[in-house]
């Protein structure tokens, strides 16, 4: 009570076909988030952080809208939440005008780590380049020196896979042939064939997922020959859903059969379960929280809605927010100036707000929370192995200290490691 109040903006995805509509767990995420830090005294003492926020359906067009009607009506906010990469990349480019720093959760397009397009740009989310080093250190740990690409051909994949490139030419892995597609791989699949590519790393949405594994049973470019690195956030059984609704011409068995073996990579967005985050909670009790919350929102416990594998990001960016403002007011108290300020001109102030969030370092529920100089998330990665239809945990990367943590849990269907090309055996 009486409290003045501190504005952010929010712009959430959550209705809409199109896109990612993770806002559905991620924006009740942000609101357990506003109540814990709202009850901290110690963090921004006298006032209330108080979020306005809409739908943005994902559409970068109403992503805009929403942030215009957010800018363009009082109270003038400080900061913005943003979701997916479509809309990011729209008020993360618009937003300078205002001078505001716009905190990302849900966008993984390596197009946003680009400070001169997006100079007041963050993300609690990490870009789609961070499974690349773990995709390199696999390699190498398996002596893998010549590999080939199959990706679809949608932005985020295209400038994943420029990454890659530069990241294999350092590693001297050779990429033996980069194969792209639309919507149908069937001469993609065929071209890998042709080069006899046996290390693939594949690059697709979760429906061309299954095409594309249709086409590698077709072509038997599966089993001990081949290993297949597909994206670790696909839905468990992805390979055996929706076959007859998306005219896939192979059994569920087939696709069992194809997908047996294959690795995975993804970005760990849940913390360890038992370790005690700056919430005070461990990332196994803000889950009961969330699943809580989800319950009285209607969903049932059984369909867990898009963006839940998410929600711990949306949770940390409104801590990420709350220390960052904290640590502005503390500055601008040293300087005689006040937060309440801010205009959308004050550069003195954008500025404050900007370094602060630069240096944002924390344990959240999602893990350490720190920004590189892109204001790109850095995380953790996991490395997982489809064994007798299940994901089987491989092991943890750490890209900024380099170290691999393995399981040893690997299974080779061969018995062995399998070749990056044909040995041939030359007669004594
Ligand atoms: C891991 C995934 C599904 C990647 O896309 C993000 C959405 C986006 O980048 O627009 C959400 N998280």
């Amino acid at each position: 009570g009486g409290e003045r109040l501190l504005n952010i903006g929010g712009i959430f995805p959550i209705g809409g076909s199109d896109g990612w509509q993770g806002g559905q767990a991620c924006q009740p995420a942000a609101m357990l988030a506003m109540e814990d830090v709202n009850s901290r005294p110690d963090l921004l003492p006298g006032y209330k952080l108080n979020l306005a926020w809409n739908d943005s359906l994902c559409e970068p067009g109403l992503g805009a809208a929403v942030m215009y009607d957010l800018l363009y009506n009082l109270p003038i906010k400080l900061m913005l939440l943003g979701g997916c990469s479509t809309v990011c990349t729209t008020i993360g480019e618009a937003a300078k005008m205002w001078n505001l720093v716009v905190l990302s959760y849900g966008s993984s397009s390596p197009a946003l780590s680009d400070r001169q397009r997006f100079p007041t740009f963050f993300r609690t989310h990490p870009s789609a380049t961070v499974h690349n080093p773990t995709r390199i250190r696999v390699m190498q740990k398996y002596n893998w020196s010549r590999v080939a690409i199959l990706q679809q051909a949608e932005e985020v994949f295209i400038s994943t896979v420029e990454d890659l490139e530069v990241r294999c030419k350092d590693a001297k892995i050779e990429i033996v042939t980069r194969q792209s597609f639309l919507t149908d791989p069937t001469d993609a699949v065929r071209n890998l064939k042709r080069q006899d590519a046996r290390i693939v790393v594949g690059l697709f949405y979760v429906n061309a997922a299954r095409r594309v594994l249709c086409e590698i049973y077709k072509h038997q470019l599966f089993g001990k020959s081949y290993v297949w690195f597909f994206i670790g956030w696909y839905e468990d059984n992805w390979f055996e859903n929706h076959l007859e609704e998306e005219n896939l011409n192979c059994t569920k068995e087939q696709m069992r059969l194809a997908a047996e073996g294959h690795m995975t990579t993804e970005a760990l967005m849940w913390n360890k379960d038992n370790e005690k985050t700056i919430s005070g909670m461990t990332a196994g009790d803000f889950r009961v929280r969330l699943n809580q919350a989800l319950m009285e929102r209607g969903f049932e416990n059984r369909s867990t809605p898009v963006g839940y594998q998410e929600a711990p990001l949306a949770y940390d960016a409104v801590w990420s927010v709350a220390l960052a403002l904290n640590k502005t007011m503390e500055r601008l108290t040293d300087v005689n100036k006040s937060i309440e300020e801010f205009d959308y001109s004050n550069k003195e102030i954008a500025d404050e707000l900007y370094k602060a969030m630069n240096a944002t370092q924390f344990l959240g529920v999602s893990g350490r929370v720190a920004f590189s100089n892109d204001g790109d998330r850095i995380a953790w990665t996991q490395v997982e192995q489809m064994i007798d239809g299940k994901y089987n945990k491989l092991g943890y990367f750490d890209v900024q200290t380099d170290n691999l943590t393995w399981f040893n849990r690997e299974e080779w269907i061969g018995g062995k490691v399998p070749q990056d090309r044909t040995i041939v055996k030359r007669q004594l």
